[in-house]
């Protein structure tokens, strides 16, 4: 089934590069765009996961934006982000990944973030490691915020407010300095970044819980850590997120942030 699915994601996603970056609509804002392939990368995977496993459940990006509860239960859920970094895809710029996390009891069993355009595809299993193209990942040994990068996005969000927190944040994190910032355009490949140890941390502020579900495995797995921005426990449906590759730049970034609450991904929908 994998396999297959696989080489079907696979070549959906470079026809639709080549063929179809046109924009369909848009959802939370103006930018926080979807395609046609978003749609249909997720149906695939749903539609093929059920096949076998009818009873799990889903979260799913484009499910949720039609409606769908985001709920995560103690049941086997599947949080899916069908193409994370749309608007890169959109662009054909060239990071675009598919994010597939497994949860039981609310914990993350395996995540799989498969790069397409760098076809590199990132595994971890709890407790058993993390790996890209098979060969295993370990996150850097820095412990100096000094001689970091640290990657981190704007998101979808153009509220003033929002804005200028991220602004104040990261210029405070420019001047420590940290010896270099960066965006992938995909909260996936940014975690992917850290698994591997090209940058120390990522942190950002108005992420969703199919955004980051894979790829915390795969920066724990790898050796890292997660925290909320505030200091605390992560917690997957808040929003906000530090996967760095220790507690010290964890605990370093969390000082400079300047932190805000964005509606949580399982509060109740606004009635009608
Ligand atoms: O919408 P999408 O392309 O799946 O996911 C987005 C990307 O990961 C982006 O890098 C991040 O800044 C946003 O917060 C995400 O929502
Ligand atoms: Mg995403
Ligand atoms: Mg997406």
């Amino acid at each position: 089934m994998y396999v297959c699915m696989y080489v079907c994601i696979d070549q959906m996603v470079r026809e639709a590069l080549r063929d179809d970056r046109k924009v369909m609509m848009t959802k939370s804002s103006s930018i926080d765009l979807v395609t046609q392939t978003d749609q249909k990368v997720e149906q695939l995977i749903i539609k093929s996961v059920k096949e076998k496993f009818p009873t799990h459940r889903f979260i799913g990006e484009e499910s949720v934006a039609a409606g769908e509860p985001c709920d995560l239960t103690d049941f086997p859920t599947w949080i899916i982000d069908p193409i994370d970094g749309t608007t890169n895809f959109v662009h054909a710029f060239p990071f675009v990944a598919v994010s597939i996390g497994f949860c039981v009891n609310k914990q993350c069993e395996f995540g799989v973030v498969y790069s397409c355009l760098q076809d590199q595809m990132f595994t971890a299993r709890r407790g058993r490691g993390a790996f890209c193209n098979g060969e295993p990942l370990q996150v850097s040994t820095e412990e100096d915020i000094s001689r970091s990068i640290i990657a981190t996005e704007f998101g979808s969000n153009r509220e003033t407010e929002a804005i200028d927190r991220m602004f104040s944040s990261l210029r405070k994190i420019v001047c420590i300095p940290v010896q270099g910032v960066r965006s992938a355009g995909s909260a996936a490949v940014n975690m992917c970044l850290v698994a591997s140890g090209c940058v120390e941390a990522y942190y950002e502020i108005g992420i969703h819980v199919w955004d980051v579900a894979a790829g915390s495995l795969l920066v724990t797995e790898a050796g890292g850590v997660l925290m909320d921005v505030e200091g605390g426990v992560v917690d997957l449906m808040s929003r906000r997120i530090i996967a760095a590759n220790n507690r010290t730049l964890a605990e370093r970034i969390v000082k400079e942030i300047d932190s805000f609450s964005p509606t949580r991904d399982d509060a109740p929908l606004p009635k009608q």
